[in-house]
């Protein structure tokens, strides 16, 4: 059995009076690709800001390879091997596919006090990372963001957080809004993280998008993991609505 890479123990989040996570528990494994299901209001996106440290947990603990962390910033997470890419998936539009890549942590030449980007390990770099998650369409990597498709823009957020080598791709609705192509390109993007050593959380509100590539599916309701273990390879697509939905219990499927 894989290893435990991350564990969420008993998180709690109010936001003033609401109770957006009740006592969530639940783990990510080593090579895992986790789908993470639940119904608008479950609490998904919740969880997923609490994990990439963009909001603060009330109670609880998370345990990232066995240590005990506080994620105070998304810097934090990403200093602890979480890179999230969001629905919008925060890439400038106006900068380049390289500079996009970079953001915020771009190779610099020259001195101390004189440097300035290196525009050639940035681009070459850039290639070989559109190579990595599929695009074998030749696409300069000084291209503007703004003239790529939806999911070449997704690839490239994907490249973003591959690049850096984190342990843990969030990827929060990736496949929205995206044609059939482009949606098997992310698919395609998250199954190649996944042979090259990364674990990924999933969300999608298309559900056979998730049945096609993740491991393992946990649902959430009011708050609540409600199954945490659901091998998609034994569960219908139909019990897994039911369970989202509340009218079918976890006891009668088991991973
Ligand atoms: N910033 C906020 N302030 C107050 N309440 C919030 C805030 N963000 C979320 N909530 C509430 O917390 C609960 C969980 O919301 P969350 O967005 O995590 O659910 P979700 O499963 O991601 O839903 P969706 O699929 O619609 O995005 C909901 O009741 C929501 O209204």
């Amino acid at each position: 059995m894989a290893e435990e890479l991350i564990r969420m123990e008993k998180i709690n989040k109010f936001y003033g009076r609401i109770h957006a996570l009740r006592d969530v528990s639940l783990t990510v494994r080593t090579h895992e690709v986790v789908g993470l299901l639940g119904d608008n209001g479950a609490g998904k996106s919740t969880l997923i800001k609490v994990l990439s440290g963009a909001v603060p947990l009330t109670s609880g603990d998370v345990i990232i390879k066995g240590r005990k962390v506080e994620l105070k910033s998304t810097a934090d997470a990403i200093a602890h091997g979480i890179e999230t890419i969001f629905q919008d998936s925060a890439l400038v539009p106006q900068l380049s596919i390289a500079r996009n890549l970079f953001l915020g942590r771009e190779p610099v030449k020259g001195s101390r006090f004189f440097n300035r980007l290196d525009q050639a390990a940035m681009n070459a770099s850039a290639r070989d990372l559109l190579k990595r998650v599929g695009i074998t369409k030749d696409i300069p990597p000084d291209t503007a963001i703004s003239s790529l498709s939806g999911g070449e823009r997704q690839a490239v957020a994907i490249a973003r957080a591959m690049q850096f080598d984190s342990d843990l791709i969030i990827l929060d609705e990736p496949t929205n809004n995206l044609g059939v192509a482009e949606t098997q390109g992310v698919l395609r993007f998250v199954r190649e993280a996944r042979d090259t050593g990364h674990s990924c959380i999933f969300i999608a509100h298309n559900i056979h998008h998730v049945f096609q590539v993740v491991d393992r599916i946990i649902v959430m309701r009011g708050g609540r993991v409600v199954a945490e273990d659901i091998n998609p390879k034994t569960t219908t697509i139909e019990q897994v609505e039911r369970i989202i939905t509340g009218e079918e219990m976890l006891s009668a499927i088991t991973a």
